[in-house]
């Protein structure tokens, strides 16, 4: 590990404090986006925790000329008593069940919670799917900045009843990551029942909290695990920490903090872990293309159409393609392999799987000759089309 380069905070099951750098970046951010996990939003017994949803809303509703976009976990976990469930179930399909009966739930919690300093809340349910077509992206966008015109705190929640199981993110960490890239949000603060990311299981004795992370160099070494104590949390900390990736290399620092400490998590106060972004903000939908679509199928390019997309930015015409596989319809995306079969770029596919071997090979001027102007499309254009490597 690259102890030299974390800086510990307060171990506060220790009591040893260490001062923290200062927090401009959090202190100054204006829209925020603030995500719960099902372990801070439940009782011991697993029910929606009423109090703790209120002392959430309480600091929430004060930060005064702050946009906040809340993103909750909890619809599955608020269903599991309605239906006589004693713990959160393994497969899918009652999870969903969970997730029908208390997703509607949760939201009548927040919209009464809110209500009592008279502000509104608007349900927005997302797919890691359609969010990265454009239109939708688009839409998603437009849906949310409304919600901020008219003062609405949008609450938001993966579409649980519709994702399949290869479509799903399952955990809320990266979807919040990725919906702090779509409102160009200052700051994403990750809320769990552990004050921050420790060095090893937090569970035991002798590890202690990092207080930032500089890069991912910092987190050589330390022991990310899973299974969260409230057994309904469902990523543990790697799902944060991949959130956390995702946003700070889109430039957006990143609060991981207890939801105890929601307050100074978001006035800047060295609490919890924060990590420094790493890249430069960055617009746009690909970013959901790279890290929330699951490729439905592949194409294989020649050496010259990797260069063409990697070096000079182009779209991926048929004639550079020598292999496809896989099932998948016009619109959805794929990976784009190189003649070694690894994938050098992702993009959405203007084509379905079964049209594309007559393409192959061929110049898109004469397939239009010779089956319709509609031929004259690219298979992958360069606006639907990130790179994965560098
Ligand atoms: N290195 C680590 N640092 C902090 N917490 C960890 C670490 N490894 C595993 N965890 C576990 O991750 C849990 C939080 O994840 P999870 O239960 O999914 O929470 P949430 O519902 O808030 O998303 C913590 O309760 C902790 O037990
Ligand atoms: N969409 C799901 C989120 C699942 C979940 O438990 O996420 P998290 O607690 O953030 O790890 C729900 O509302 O239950």
């Amino acid at each position: 590990m690259a102890q030299g380069s974390i800086r510990p905070g307060t171990n506060e099951r220790r009591g040893t404090t260490v001062a923290a750098a200062p927090r401009q970046d959090v202190s100054d951010a204006r829209r925020i986006v603030v995500k719960i996990g099902s372990s801070s939003l439940t009782t011991a017994a697993g029910g929606l925790d009423a109090d703790r949803v209120d002392a959430l809303v309480d600091v929430l509703v004060k930060q005064d000329g702050r946009q906040i976009v809340l993103v909750s976990s909890g619809a599955i976990a608020a269903g599991l008593a309605p239906l006589g469930l004693a713990r959160r179930p393994s497969d899918l399909p009652r999870q969903q069940a969970a997730a029908s009966v208390g997703q509607g739930l949760l939201l009548a919690r927040y919209t009464a919670s809110f209500a009592r300093y008279g502000r509104r809340v608007g349900q927005v349910l997302l797919t890691s799917d359609d969010t990265s077509r454009r239109a939708h992206y688009r839409n998603a966008y437009r849906t949310l900045d409304q919600l901020f015109t008219l003062g609405v705190v949008p609450v938001v929640n993966e579409n649980d009843t519709v994702a399949t199981d290869e479509i799903r993110f399952g955990d809320n960490d990266r979807l919040a990551a990725l919906v702090a890239h779509l409102v160009r949000a200052d700051l994403l603060v990750l809320l769990s029942d552990v004050d921050g990311l420790y060095d090893g299981d937090p569970a035991k004795p002798g590890t202690s909290r990092i207080a930032e992370v500089t890069g991912p160099e910092d987190l050589a070494g330390v022991e990310i695990g899973r299974a969260g104590r409230a057994g309904v949390g469902t990523g543990g900390m790697v799902t944060k920490v991949e959130a956390a990736a995702i946003a700070t290399g889109a430039g957006i620092p990143v609060v991981l903090a207890s939801a105890s400490r929601v307050a100074d998590a978001l006035s800047g106060a060295g609490v919890g872990t924060y990590f420094r972004p790493t890249g430069r903000r960055s617009a746009g939908r690909l970013l959901w293309l790279a890290h929330a679509s699951t490729p439905r199928g592949s194409v294989t390019l020649d050496a010259g159409a990797v260069r063409a997309i990697t070096e000079r930015g182009s779209s991926l015409l048929p004639a550079g393609i020598t292999g496809v596989s896989g099932e998948f319809t016009a619109g959805e995306p794929i990976e784009l392999l190189d003649e070694s079969g690894l994938p050098v770029a992702r993009g959405l596919v203007n084509f379905d799987a079964r049209e594309i071997p007559r393409l192959i090979g061929r110049s898109t001027h004469d397939l239009a000759r010779e089956l319709g102007p509609a031929y004259e499309r690219e298979v992958v254009h360069r606006d639907d089309l990130v790179l994965l490597r560098a």
